[in-house]
């Protein structure tokens, strides 16, 4: 597999806090990326600097060959992005979001298809503040897909969803995995990362402890039927 994105030696800091410390990555074409690690240790930093929302203080970021530093416009339409919840289009209805959104982008994918996929049509005439979280976070993913981008990056896309939402929304992220994108996403449920991510990114205090496959984190551990949480206990946490 080719790498779709390569960070290389990126820092970060705020103030004396320094969110990424030094973090070199590369991201597979078609692979589903996860990264854990604790409140606080620069999930979201990392990722939005593979973004482009965020300039590394050091370090070079590749997506798709080309550099974010010089060419970011051209990435932009090729990345979809869901941010963690946000107030952003709340006062706007589902259809209006997703027309704003289709009219920023060269390329669009067909909205009705992207409705139908996702169950949206229902919503279409609601205001986004007035949905559950497990409808926000679809209409938030559908957004994140309007430019049939080639990478999709989530930042906790099912925190705060009940299981059943949880599990419908991993229906649909799976279904564009099943297409060949690229997902990247950071999560605090051990269980899904487990499930669902071909590769999984340990960040601890702005470092990348390691990246593999959750089987073969497991398997750094001694105890039998151990899991990735068992990985994060030992891995993310403490000094
Ligand atoms: N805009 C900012 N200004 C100042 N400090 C910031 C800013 N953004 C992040 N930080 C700090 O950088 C560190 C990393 O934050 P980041 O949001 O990347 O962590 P995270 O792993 O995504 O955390 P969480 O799981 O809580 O979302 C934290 O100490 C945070 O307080």
């Amino acid at each position: 597999m080719s790498a779709v994105i390569e960070i290389k030696n990126i820092k970060k800091s705020y103030g004396n806090v320094k969110a990424v410390d030094d973090i070199s990555l590369q991201v597979k074409r078609g692979e589903v990326l996860g990264i854990i690690g604790a409140n606080g240790a620069g999930k979201s930093t990392t990722l939005e600097i593979m973004m482009g929302l965020r300039k590394p203080d050091e370090g070079t970021v590749t997506v798709l060959g080309m550099d974010i530093a010089k060419e970011s416009e051209q990435i932009k339409q090729k990345i979809g992005i869901q941010l963690q919840q946000t107030a952003l289009y709340d006062r706007i209805k589902v259809k209006e979001a997703l027309e704003l959104f289709s009219s920023y982008y060269e390329k669009k994918r067909d909205i009705n298809e992207i409705i139908e996929v996702l169950g949206l049509r229902p919503y279409l005439n609601k205001f986004v503040k007035n949905l559950s979280g497990g409808w926000q976070q679809r209409t938030s993913l559908a957004l994140a897909l309007i430019n049939d981008p080639d990478i999709i990056f989530l930042d906790e896309p099912t925190t705060g969803l009940d299981p059943q939402a949880r599990l419908e929304l991993w229906g649909c992220i799976n279904r564009y995995r099943k297409e060949g994108k690229t997902i990247i996403l950071s999560t605090h449920y051990m269980d899904e990362a487990q499930k669902h991510c071909d590769r999984i990114a340990i960040i601890k205090k702005g470092k990348l402890i390691s990246v593999d496959e959750p089987k073969r984190l497991i398997s750094t551990l001694e105890n039998d039927g151990a899991t990735l949480e068992d990985v994060y206990l030992q891995y993310a946490v403490g000094n």
